[in-house]
């Protein structure tokens, strides 16, 4: 059998050979573009409330500093120091390490001893043993095409839930000039670089400014926030600006914090870029609430937001609703159907009004019908460009093994020492185990942050400004950072352990080799991980995948280092704790003082009210797991009359179902037509299938046409107004899937 997967014998190899896909999609995208969300976190920063870090991770620099008898440097002193762009560790002393381990290194390949053919014999078996993982792979193809191939039922159902993608049109655009974008935005691309959309962005933004609802999936790192953020601000571009039409008209949905403040960073820069006066707002929890209610209360264009705060807000912020929401967009879709965050996800889109367009993005993306049946979409496109859980082309994917579970974490301060030296992230499946190995790395001085949600937001931006600036090497993180986050110049990425799904690992190996670039990634493989690596190599290309060989004796070296460093650790983690205690009573006293001295004060806020329990959340969590397609055919979700309503529109419906017969139904209609009025006009979407805006727009009418309408040729050629499309045809999207659009009938429970 051929040996398709290349051995690494060396630790030096390169890993920058890419397939001519990946060169060619080099050509297409702008390697050197980054969104810079660095400026976006330190804004977040300002907004901090202003807590006493009490959780771990904070001091723990200073326990091991004490440790390793450096001088030590308050927390705060760091944290200028930082802000100023100065590196409070010596920079001398970690190079002078580095060279001492690259002399270590070339002693150690230049000794051929008898360990070396040890190491050889033990190549050839790992070698056989991933060729076997994929000599499995006919096998376990065969039994599983039909596990995956979907029975003539679910086929039907897929076909009456999905509408397919107008196909008059082949032709997809090459630049985004191309697109019929409005003057202003076309300006904020070009500031940032961006000239040809991505395959993602071709096919997904003209679909969008029709006002459909798609559901969007492209490897990772290929543009999608990009793809959903310029059809929003083209469509923003023309809102009603007057008074009345001030409303809180789009809501984009993340997972995590940190995406949410990297997908605002993207929106704002965009719209600063081209000069739009689009206001967005950034819900996320961790930041002031009290700052937050205050900007909503300015009604923002756009909100960014994770589910748990945004549903504060929604019960707790006093007049704050998503009644005039025209667009919802869920980013990493498949996670917030997971779960964890199917509750509040339904809580959310029943809050929003079902004329509203809504967009779903991952490059995990799922498409079962009964996953997306809560959403209330209406006949949404499907715009998957590559196959699903596929990896970006230019990454090559390394994997180790480990045989021993006690020498996994000798293997990764090995291949730490060795050979990934700088931007790299290290994925952990728990985070005790990284916060255990910030420890162990500091340690050994090698710098690294954590990013997981055992810090406080400071901490969790802390961490992210510092990889970002590249004052510590190593991001050592659990999943928390395993979607969306873009970090420019990521080089590698380790998976201590394998997750245990898939799409985790695809969000994982995903931070790098992205937007074109190239990347490696690697995953320490022990026997607990093989299943995973079976999946994995099912659905990569074999010319991307290398079998790693981490030296023996680097390991043993290592691996004495760690027993050496064994009671270290244990005593930094006592006094952490303690530490951790003594601040914990600190704040409990100043907690106690507060509320003696503000009493009256406290008690007459009106109480919050919270969706779920710690204790409801925490078993949403535990279910943990995605949507089992057969236990919900089995117990379909119950819809109510109210669900998918606005509670504006539920109040409005239950009004009228007391309404007395015997009541003026010509009065009441005529306050509702009222109200109707004063409502801010939807936000416009550009329909150009032209047998749909005759007949069912709502556009423009006869005579009552702006002085832009007649100017598309001007408006081409340069001389149009900006922020105006020539002939721009107004859709109320309320009236969507009304007959127009050919988008079919009412919108589906
Ligand atoms: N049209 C474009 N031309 C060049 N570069 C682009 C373009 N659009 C986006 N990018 C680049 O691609 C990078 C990744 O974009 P983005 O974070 O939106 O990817 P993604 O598909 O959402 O990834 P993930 O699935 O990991 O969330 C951005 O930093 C940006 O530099």
């Amino acid at each position: 059998m051929p040996d398709f997967i290349l051995t690494i014998d060396s630790d030096d190899e390169s890993y920058g050979e890419s397939s001519k896909t990946a060169q060619a999609r080099a050509d297409d995208l702008n390697p050197e573009f980054a969104f810079d969300p660095e400026s976006e976190v330190l804004a977040a920063q300002d907004q901090l409330e202003d807590i006493e870090a009490i959780k771990s991770g904070f001091f723990v620099d200073d326990i091991i500093s004490r440790r390793l008898g450096e001088p030590l440097v308050p927390y705060r002193e760091r944290k200028r120091k930082l802000e100023e762009g100065s590196d409070p560790e010596s920079d001398d002393e970690h190079s002078e390490h580095s060279l001492q381990d690259a002399d270590v290194e070339t002693s150690e390949d230049e000794d051929g001893d008898g360990e070396g053919q040890n190491e050889e014999e033990e190549d050839q078996e790992d070698s056989e043993e991933l060729e076997d993982e994929n000599g499995d792979q006919s096998s376990q193809d065969s039994g599983s095409d039909s596990d995956e191939s979907l029975d003539e039922a679910e086929e039907t159902r897929k076909a009456e839930f999905f509408d397919t993608a107008p196909t008059s049109d082949p032709s997809l655009p090459s630049s985004f000039a191309a697109m019929n974008l409005s003057r202003p935005l076309l300006r904020g691309l070009t500031a940032m670089s961006l000239v040809s959309p991505t395959p993602i962005q071709a096919r997904a933004i003209p679909l969008a400014l029709q006002g459909r609802d798609l559901l969007g999936s492209a490897v990772t790192g290929s543009g999608k926030t990009a793809a959903f953020m310029i059809p929003i601000l083209e469509r923003l571009c023309y809102r009603d600006r007057g008074k009345s039409g001030q409303a809180c008209r789009v809501l984009v949905l993340c997972p995590t914090r940190e995406l949410a403040v990297q997908c605002e960073a993207v929106g704002r820069g965009l719209s600063e870029k081209g000069g739009l006066d689009v206001r967005f707002a950034l819900l996320v929890g961790g930041l002031s609430l009290n700052a937050q209610a205050h900007t909503l209360r300015t009604l923002p264009d756009v909100l960014i937001a994770t589910p748990g705060r945004l549903i504060d807000h929604l019960t707790n912020t006093p007049a704050f609703t998503l009644s005039a929401l025209d667009v919802l967009v869920i980013d990493e879709a498949d996670r917030m159907l997971e779960q964890g965050f199917s509750d509040e996800l339904t809580e959310i889109v029943k809050a929003c009004p079902r004329s509203r367009q809504t967009m779903l993005f991952s490059a995990t993306m799922t498409d079962s019908v009964d996953e997306l049946v809560r959403l209330s979409l209406n006949k949404p496109i499907r715009v998957f460009v590559d196959p699903p859980r596929a990896t970006a082309s230019g990454l090559t994917q390394e994997f180790v093994r480990i045989r021993s579970e006690e020498a996994r974490s000798a293997h990764l301060l090995a291949l730490c020492k060795r050979s990934v030296k700088e931007r790299c992230i290290i994925f952990f499946r728990s985070k005790a185990l990284a916060h255990q190995m910030k420890i162990i790395f500091g340690l050994s001085r090698l710098k690294a942050a954590e990013l997981h949600g055992n810090l406080t937001q400071e901490q969790r931006l802390n961490a992210l400004t510092e990889f970002k600036a590249g004052k510590v090497d190593y991001l050592l993180a659990t999943d928390l950072a395993s979607r969306g986050l873009d970090i420019k110049g990521i080089e590698t990425v380790i998976n201590y352990d394998m997750p245990n799904q898939l799409a985790s690992y695809t969000h994982r190996v995903g931070r790098t080799a992205r937007a074109g670039r190239k990347g490696r990634s690697i995953s320490l493989v022990g026997e607990g991980d093989r299943k995973m690596l079976k999946s994995v190599v099912k659905h990569s290309k074999d010319e991307n995948m290398r079998h790693r060989i981490i030296p023996s004796e680097a390991v043993a070296t290592a691996s004495i280092a760690l027993s050496e460093m064994e009671e270290d650790i244990t005593e930094i983690l006592k006094e952490e704790r303690e530490e951790k205690a003594l601040r914990q009573a600190d704040m409990e006293v100043r907690k106690g003082q507060n509320m003696v001295e503000h009493e009256a004060e406290i008690f007459a806020r009106p109480a919050r009210t919270w969706f779920q329990t710690e204790k409801e959340k925490q078993a949403a969590k535990n279910a943990g797991k995605p949507v089992n397609s057969k236990t919900e055919k089995a117990n379909p979700i119950k819809r109510g009359k109210y669900d998918g309503l606005s509670r504006k529109a539920k109040r409005r419906k239950m009004i009228m179902e007391d309404e007395a017969p015997d009541k003026d139904r010509g009065i009441a209609a005529a306050i509702r037509s009222a109200k109707k009025t004063a409502r801010p006009k939807k936000i416009t979407e550009l329909d150009s299938r032209p047998q749909k805006t005759k007949k069912s727009v709502s556009g423009p009418k006869k005579g009552k046409r702006s002085a832009f309408d007649s100017d598309k040729g001007a408006q081409r050629g340069g001389s149009g107004h900006e922020g105006m499309r020539a002939k721009p045809v107004k859709v109320n999207l309320s009236k969507k899937g009304k007959g127009g659009g050919g988008s079919g009938g009412k919108r589906k429970r």
